[in-house]
């Protein structure tokens, strides 16, 4: 399947699901992070909703994570070059949301990508090798390139991956863990 079916077909997928199962198959997921090898860390990377895409819903991880005394790192989006500046999450940060519907803080303290011990990843699509497919503008990969070689990358997907492997261009950078609700998949 080509990237662009795949986008079609999970963004589809996703589209069916009551907001009860949004719910339901977040909390799990969320659930099921606790079962990962990943807790003792500092800088953890978080994605935040996009409530009109059917996104998993990160409130869920947040409140683990802050209830852990994590540092929590959120991203602003440049549309015009599509890449990510990463802000540590405090009481004074003020999120707001872009044309995409992304919530996204306003500004705050600067966190470099070289510090992030931990991203938490957006998906469409994924496979059982690691590889995924997002909405295409290569945000998570030219972030996840800008990171140190040991940081762990866990995929969170509503969906199991698919059998078929992907082709995987030279800047594609996979998965450590994919967690969803029903499994944890490591690569
Ligand atoms: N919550 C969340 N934040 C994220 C991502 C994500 O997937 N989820 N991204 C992951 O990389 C980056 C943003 N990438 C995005 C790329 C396209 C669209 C989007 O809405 N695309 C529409 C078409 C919009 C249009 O062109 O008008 C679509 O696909 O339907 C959203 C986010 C960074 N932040
Ligand atoms: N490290 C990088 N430096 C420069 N360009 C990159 C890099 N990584 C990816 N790209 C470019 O970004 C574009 C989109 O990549 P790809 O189709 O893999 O996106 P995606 O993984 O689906 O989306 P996303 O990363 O936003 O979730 C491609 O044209 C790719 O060449």
């Amino acid at each position: 399947m080509s990237k662009t079916t795949l986008r079609k077909k999970y963004k589809a997928l996703r589209n069916e699901l009551t907001p009860q199962q949004l719910d339901d198959f977040s909390i799990a997921i969320a659930n099921n992070l606790l079962k990962l090898p990943v807790w003792e860390k500092r800088y953890y990377h978080l994605f935040l909703t996009i409530t009109e895409q059917k996104e998993i819903d990160t409130e869920f991880v947040l409140n683990i994570l802050l209830g852990k005394d994590k540092d929590v790192v959120l991203s602003k989006s440049d549309f015009k070059n599509h890449s990510l500046t990463h802000f540590l999450l405090t009481d004074n940060t003020i999120i707001k949301k872009n044309a995409y519907n992304i919530p996204e803080p306003v500004d705050g303290i600067e966190v470099p990508s070289t510090k992030i011990d931990v991203v938490f990843i957006p998906l469409l699509a994924y496979d059982t090798n690691g590889n995924r497919v997002g909405y295409g503008k290569g945000f998570y990969d030219r972030f996840l390139a800008e990171c140190k070689p040991e940081t762990i990358k866990i995929g969170l997907s509503f969906f199991p991956p698919e059998t078929t492997l992907f082709t995987v261009d030279a800047t594609d950078i996979g998965l450590d863990f994919c967690v969803t609700p029903e499994k944890v998949f490591e690569f």
